[in-house]
């Protein structure tokens, strides 16, 4: 039997629930279905179980630092991984199940458990169920990338959602990919005690950063004994007695690295394959992100895709934000887009990267006369008080306009302090504005206007 809704959402992520909330508040009758567990990625094998690791291994950390603060511990400092692990899985709990309290009590929501896919453009399947309406919401996400490498099939490695189920420490973890997940983990699992070594196949680590900001990454994790191997551009993996070999040509160091588990990092793929677009008529690009326009409408009317299968975020606040911006210009009569969005995001080292807008190099590219302003982190007070001074501030602004082009605050605090310069790129205010502000002291945010005062041009190289 087919039952008719007035919306179909696929996928309990970080856009679908909120969308559920909004179109059942106007009176639809709405179904959502997800095939596995309620909040997604972020919540079960992204965001929190990591950033709960994060604090857990900051723990150990200061531990370990404890003298420089004048602090005894006196025995050694021991990281119990089932504990860790237990505390990971009460906080993801804690969040699934309040998602799925809150689906399970809105009125008008129908929630189906099962894979969904397209029988036609207005008709999706889930298991014998079929379910048809006039408007379609896709919220798939995706999941780890596994490429094609030599040897890959021939031994256990890991992804994002493997290494949550560890709960005893790697003797060596090998990460492949330097990048936001493989950074995460490589710190974490050094704090906790493993050996751990990063193979990158690029020339440099987050190579979506400036150079200055990869190096200065590079600095603090190699500080810490992690293991920096970048320009591997022949990896090929075997078994080995202990674990896994990691063949690399690098440029330079050993061409092989044994390891004990091997954490692929290597990027995301859309869980696109498996929802039978092709039979509703949808467009999909050469890596199967779904096809939006600016308002995040597919190739079909009536059917909308909203957060990582769409290729246009990859982040939680971008998921959420393609909600906001579909909801807005259904119910509300906006005319929102996803040009209008100012990129931001943190990567969650300690110290963490707060960014928005443009690097420098993505600034120099648009031929505009530039000021920049650079701090390190070493004359930052509230830094320095908390022995944390790694990293700077980096400001680039167009010089006509006055307005920030883009930011980078690698410091503690980096990913709060950032929000300050985010908000005055929303309200499309001249930096001039922040100079007027009176920030509280002791903070980072505090600096962040001597910085824009400090501000030089930059000559064109
Ligand atoms: C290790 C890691 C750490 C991260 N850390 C951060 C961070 O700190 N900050 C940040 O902003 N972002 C972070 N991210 C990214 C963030 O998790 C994602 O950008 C976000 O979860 C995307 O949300 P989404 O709603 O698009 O998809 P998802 O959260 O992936 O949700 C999609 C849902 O759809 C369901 N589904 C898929 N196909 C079907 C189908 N055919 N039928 C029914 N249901 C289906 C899935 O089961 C899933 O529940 C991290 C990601 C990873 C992997
Ligand atoms: N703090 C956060 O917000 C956060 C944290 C983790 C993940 N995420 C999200 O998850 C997404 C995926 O993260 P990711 O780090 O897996 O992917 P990524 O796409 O950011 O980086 C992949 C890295 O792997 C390298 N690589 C690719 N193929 C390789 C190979 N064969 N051998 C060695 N290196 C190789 C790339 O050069 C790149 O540095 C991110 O885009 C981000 O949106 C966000």
């Amino acid at each position: 039997m087919t039952q008719s809704f007035d919306a179909l959402i696929i996928g309990a992520g970080q856009a679908g629930p909120p969308l559920a909330g909004r179109l059942t508040a106007a009176g639809m009758t709405v179904a959502l279905i997800e095939r596995h567990l309620f909040g997604g990625t972020c919540v079960n094998t992204g965001c929190t179980p990591t950033k709960t690791l994060v604090a857990s291994a900051y723990a150990a950390h200061l531990a370990h630092r404890a003298a420089d603060y004048g602090v005894v511990i006196s025995g050694a400092i021991a990281v119990d991984m089932a504990q860790v692990k237990a505390r990971v899985n009460a906080v993801v709990a804690n969040s699934r199940s309040g998602q799925e309290a809150w689906l399970g009590s809105m009125e008008r929501l129908t929630v189906f458990r099962g894979q969904a896919r397209f029988e036609s453009a207005n008709t999706l399947r889930v298991g014998d169920e079929l379910l048809t309406a006039p408007q379609i919401f896709i919220n798939v996400g995706g999941r780890a990338r596994v490429p094609k490498m030599p040897g890959i099939e021939k031994i256990d490695y890991l992804t994002n959602t493997s290494m949550l189920a560890l709960d005893s420490l790697p003797r060596h973890l090998v990460i492949v990919g330097g990048s936001y997940i493989g950074l995460e983990f490589a710190q974490i699992y050094r704090r906790f005690g493993a050996a751990v070594t990063v193979v990158e196949k690029g020339p440099r680590l987050v190579s979506r950063e400036d150079e200055d900001i990869s190096t200065a990454i590079r600095d603090v994790l190699e500080a810490e004994g992690v293991q920096v191997r970048t320009g591997a551009e022949c990896i090929a993996f075997a078994p080995h007695a202990d674990g896994a070999s990691v063949h690399l040509d690098c440029t330079d160091g050993e061409p092989e690295v044994i390891g004990s588990h091997v954490l692929l990092a290597v990027g995301r793929q859309p869980n696109t394959d498996d929802l039978g677009l092709d039979r509703a008529g949808i467009a999909i690009d050469e890596h199967g992100y779904i096809t939006v326009d600016d308002q995040l409408r597919t190739s079909v009317p009536g059917i909308w895709a909203l957060g990582d299968c769409n290729g246009r975020g990859a982040f939680t606040h971008t998921a959420y934000n393609d909600f906001e911006i579909v909801a807005a210009n259904l119910l509300d009569g906006e005319a929102r887009r996803v040009s209008d969005r100012i990129p931001a995001y943190a990567l969650y080292t300690d110290p963490p990267l707060g960014r928005v807008g443009m690097t420098e190099a993505q600034a120099r590219a648009t031929g505009r006369p530039l000021l920049m302003g650079t701090r390190p982190m070493t004359r930052v007070g509230r830094a320095i008080e908390k022995g944390e001074s790694q990293g700077l501030i980096k400001i680039v602004a167009d010089a006509g306009t006055q307005r920030i082009f883009g930011a980078a605050i690698l410091g503690v605090g980096g990913d709060e302090a950032i929000h300050g310069l985010i908000d005055i790129m929303t309200a499309d205010q001249p930096y001039t504005t922040l100079q007027r502000a009176v920030p509280i002291h002791p903070t980072v945010s505090e600096l962040l206007p001597t910085v824009v005062g400090e501000m030089q041009p930059l000559s064109p190289t």
